[in-house]
């Protein structure tokens, strides 16, 4: 092993430190414990099964840690249930972005379903200006203490409900208002994405950009319906394609027609490690997709899909992926390019957010060894030739 790349693997406080694009985090997914907790006590949500903000971080881990995408999700009923009035949502929203900023993530994409919060006598659009303004105040919080980050919605419609027309539309009201797009979720078997497609089809009559959520909990048909019928911009997980693809014993690779559609076209993957884990769409870090998806060079991008059930947050996932494939900054590098051209924010901003924020962030990460090692070894381990 050389010197350098000794100094290439990344310490867990350079991963943290290193600048981060999240493109697939849902907003009902990253509440801290304490915050569900104070909620449901202000709004009288008598539901939880903990009122310990620790016990109850650790009851959402182990509950939703269950093999199977129903289970997992039936977890989202206590924070859905305390996020329905507009203080619980702008602060939700605001804590949400001062959270990734803080673990040096520099834009995100973060994600919620408007319909799912109308208990408390909201409107769609009273919705989305709340988490609005809380992304706004979470963005300047951070600001204040040193960090960058810009933070887009993106409006989720549930794939078993039928607004996702309705809900396409309030996307396209709000775009350049906070919202950048548009995404379906919710269980995946039994509810393909064609039902929506009036949705899908009204987004592309107005030139706007959807995700959705497919081949994670189903397999191929889902991936191939949500791009060849819905044409989605980006897939949602998209682990599954890994069953279009053929690792032959002598280590040649046959990619089937939807897998080589899906890299030759750089439809690009939100890849979601942890929560893939628990709802059971891999078996371990080390036999996640992402790791041959990544040196096949599909556009693969690291997520957190739900930061409370997975206990995550994007620093965590790197550090799994560190740990299992071995990546180094420049692998940390190629991911947040690799999520920054996929965003859904004009090309502009996302060039510059590549060139001004994301390369230089790294190279000077990256340049931190020249400088250890002058000082610590005063040339020890200079070759000589
Ligand atoms: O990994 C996932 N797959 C499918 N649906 C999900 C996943 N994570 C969360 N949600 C669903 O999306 C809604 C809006 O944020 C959540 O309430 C949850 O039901
Ligand atoms: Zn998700």
């Amino acid at each position: 092993m050389t010197s350098q790349t000794i100094a290439n693997t990344p310490t867990p406080e350079q991963i943290r430190r290193a600048p981060k694009v999240l493109l697939h985090d849902h907003l009902d997914g990253g509440l801290r414990p304490g915050t569900i907790v104070e909620l449901a006590r202000g709004s009288g949500y008598a539901q939880l099964p903990e009122t310990d903000p620790d016990k109850l971080g650790v009851w959402f881990r182990e509950a939703a840690d269950s093999g199977s995408l129903e289970r997992y999700l039936e977890t989202f009923s206590h924070t859905v249930g305390v996020m329905q009035t507009r203080d619980a949502l702008v602060r939700v929203a605001r804590e949400c972005a001062e959270d990734l900023a803080e673990d040096g993530v520099v834009y995100a994409e973060v994600r919620y379903a408007p319909e799912q919060h109308l208990e408390g006598g909201l409107s769609l659009e009273e919705v989305v200006e709340a988490v609005n303004e809380g992304f706004r105040e979470g963005e300047r919080l951070a600001r204040e203490s040193g960090h960058r980050i810009r933070v887009g919605a993106l409006l989720t419609a549930m794939r078993h409900a039928a607004r996702a027309l309705e809900i396409a539309e309030l996307a396209n009201r709000y775009r350049d208002l906070g919202v950048v797009g548009f995404d379906i979720a919710g269980a995946e078997a039994g509810y393909p994405p064609t039902r929506h497609l009036d949705a899908f089809e009204y987004l592309k009559r107005e030139n706007n950009h959807f995700t959705i959520h497919a081949g994670e909990a189903f397999g191929l048909p889902s991936i191939w319906q949500a791009l060849q019928w819905c044409g989605a911009d980006r897939l949602g997980h998209g682990v599954r394609i890994i069953d279009d693809i053929e690792v032959k014993d002598d280590g040649t690779v046959h990619l089937g027609r939807l897998a080589s559609y899906v890299r030759d076209k750089r439809i690009p993957l939100e890849m979601c490690p942890s929560s893939n884990l628990q709802t059971g769409a891999a078996t371990s870090y080390v036999e996640h997709p992402i790791g041959l998806l990544r040196r096949l060079h599909f556009r693969t991008t690291v997520n957190t899909d739900n930061r409370l059930m997975s206990h995550t947050s994007m620093s965590r996932e790197f550090e799994h992926l560190v740990d299992a494939f071995g990546y180094t900054l420049d692998d940390m590098q190629w991911f947040s390019v690799n999520a920054m051209k996929s965003a859904f924010i004009p090309f502009d901003e996302r060039l510059a957010m590549i060139n001004d924020v994301i390369k230089p962030g790294y190279a000077e990460l990256k340049s931190e060894w020249l400088f250890q090692q002058t000082a610590s070894t005063s040339g020890s381990t200079v070759e000589e030739g």
